[in-house]
């Protein structure tokens, strides 16, 4: 994660890997240094056919993913970010290979890994692990706590040296539990308390790559930052490579070293955190950004330009032609309709699909703004008056990007940028201020918040679904979503 991520006193307490308790890996074909291409993604395409009629023929697709291009390194995060329904999940569910890919590749350490069968991905699981959503819907309410996060060592026939139970009471010490609770059932947790169990099981086996899939969305606001400190501290003590999928902007700022910025099935812009914060390429970038509270509190008070991007996403069944962006694009020409922007990196470390790029020469000079392009959004300026809503914004954060956003950001309260994206919350980069809450949740361990038997439900696919047993489970491809 990004080096701003300090880790302060109050902030929890990780006890050192007892020595004993080393899972011996055997998966994987080579080991990757920090910095290094661990996870390699090309042209990764998924396509959920639609069938109708009583032969049940296939009539379309939904285009979810389609062609996917980009690197994890190893010990980095990567965010990915863009509205709902822009695949960034079932890319998540592709490169943990549990879903199968409609075309392109994935390797893993230099391994290809986007055709193995069930035997083959088996020692692939270890490596490459996912944490989901939903907290109260990922584990089995039937099973104990102590039963849920063993499920990988036995799934994997592995054995840890001090035994299993020693294990799962060290893995709940490390993500802020307490160990005496091995007994306890999901209900008996809070939310955030549930997540960290979702985190322990996808730990279990030490993987070296872990997928979050909007890990702190489906929690209370107060608790996001707890979750996402723990994934930060976690990462730093056990040298994790991460890509976390989040909607949320602050989210994606606060643990990102690089991001990926997806739309309708592609990534339209990939760069570096700051590099991406400072000055967006992509048109849609923008506007995304656009939405994100000012995290200088010197600039809270100035007026600021929030672009509202009109209509809904298109249909990922029939997605425009040319650029995917192009009906809601306010700077979309004839070239746009037609031709596909490629990826390219026009600046150091930041790499842009769009023929008409913000903060970067434009790729197809002389070209005419389309009549409909101009009324493809509405810039809303905020006042001094609103953007004092983010209050919450922390300092920590604006001292280490004190260069972010060259473009007019706004602030607070009024209606969000584009549509899927919520109104803004404080940002759970507020890591000084919240250490002392992780710590307090971590002692506690009761669980006593939230959580009722309603809430629970039976998904005992998604619940090993990070475990192998689930990654087959899940692995089902089917239309009715
Ligand atoms: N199993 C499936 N069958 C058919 N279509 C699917 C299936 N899974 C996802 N889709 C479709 O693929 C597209 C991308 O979905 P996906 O869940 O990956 O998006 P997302 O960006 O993660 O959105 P969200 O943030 O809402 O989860 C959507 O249009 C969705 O309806």
């Amino acid at each position: 994660m990004s080096e701003d991520k300090g880790v302060t006193d109050n902030d929890v307490t990780i006890p050192a890997q007892s020595k004993g308790a080393v899972v011996t890996r055997s998966g994987s074909s080579g080991e990757v240094a920090p910095g290094e291409v661990l996870l390699k993604v090309s042209g990764l395409q998924k396509h959920f056919p639609i069938r109708s009629g009583l032969l049940k023929r296939q009539t379309g697709s939904v285009k979810a993913v389609d062609g996917l291009d980009f690197d994890v390194r190893s010990g980095e995060t990567l965010g990915v970010v863009g509205e709902s329904g822009c695949g960034k999940s079932t890319m998540g569910r592709l490169i943990t290979r549990l879903l199968e890919p409609t075309g392109g590749t994935v390797e893993f350490e230099g391994r290809d890994i986007t055709h193995l069968g069930v035997r083959g991905m088996r020692p692939m699981r270890r490596d490459v692990q996912m944490i989901f959503q939903d907290p109260y819907s990922s584990l089995n309410p039937r099973h104990t706590v102590g039963g849920i996060i063993s499920a990988p060592f036995k799934l994997q026939g592995v054995e840890p040296e001090g035994g299993v139970k020693k294990e799962v009471q060290r893995l709940l010490e490390v993500v802020g539990l307490n160990p005496e609770h091995y007994n306890r059932y999901p209900h008996e947790f809070s939310g955030g308390q549930r997540q960290r169990i979702g985190i322990a099981r996808a730990l279990a086996l030490k993987p070296k790559l872990v997928v979050a899939d909007e890990p702190v969305s489906a929690l209370d606001v107060s608790i996001q930052a707890q979750v996402v400190n723990l994934l930060d501290d976690l990462q730093q003590e056990l040298g994790l490579t991460y890509v976390i999928i989040a909607h949320d902007l602050s989210v994606i700022r606060h643990v990102s070293d690089r991001i990926a910025v997806m739309y309708l099935g592609k990534i339209v812009e990939l760069a570096d955190r700051r590099s991406l914060y400072a000055a967006p390429m992509h048109p849609y970038t923008k506007a995304l950004m656009s939405a994100v509270p000012v995290p200088d509190p010197k600039r809270r008070g100035t007026k600021s330009e929030r672009i509202l991007l009109k209509g809904d996403v298109p249909s990922p069944i029939s997605p425009p032609s040319g650029c995917r962006f192009h009906t809601r694009c306010w700077k979309a020409t004839e070239i746009c309709t037609t031709r596909e922007p490629v990826l390219v990196e026009l600046k150091p470390g930041q790499r842009v699909a769009c023929h008409h790029p913000e903060n970067a020469p434009d790729q197809a000079p002389g070209e005419a703004v389309l009549p409909e392009a101009r009324e493809s959004i509405e810039v809303v300026t905020i006042g001094a008056a609103a953007s004092e809503a983010v209050e919450s914004e922390p300092a920590a954060e604006a001292a280490t990007e004190p260069e972010a956003a060259t473009e007019p950001e706004a602030a607070a309260k009024s209606e969000p940028a584009v549509k899927s994206e919520p109104a803004v919350k404080p940002d759970p980069a507020a890591k000084p201020s919240t250490g002392a809450k992780v710590k307090a949740e971590a002692a506690d361990g009761e669980g006593k918040a939230g959580a009722s038997e309603a809430g629970v439900k039976d998904a005992p696919a998604s619940e090993a679904g990070s475990s192998e047993a689930g990654s087959e489970g899940t692995a089902q491809e089917s239309t009715d979503k």
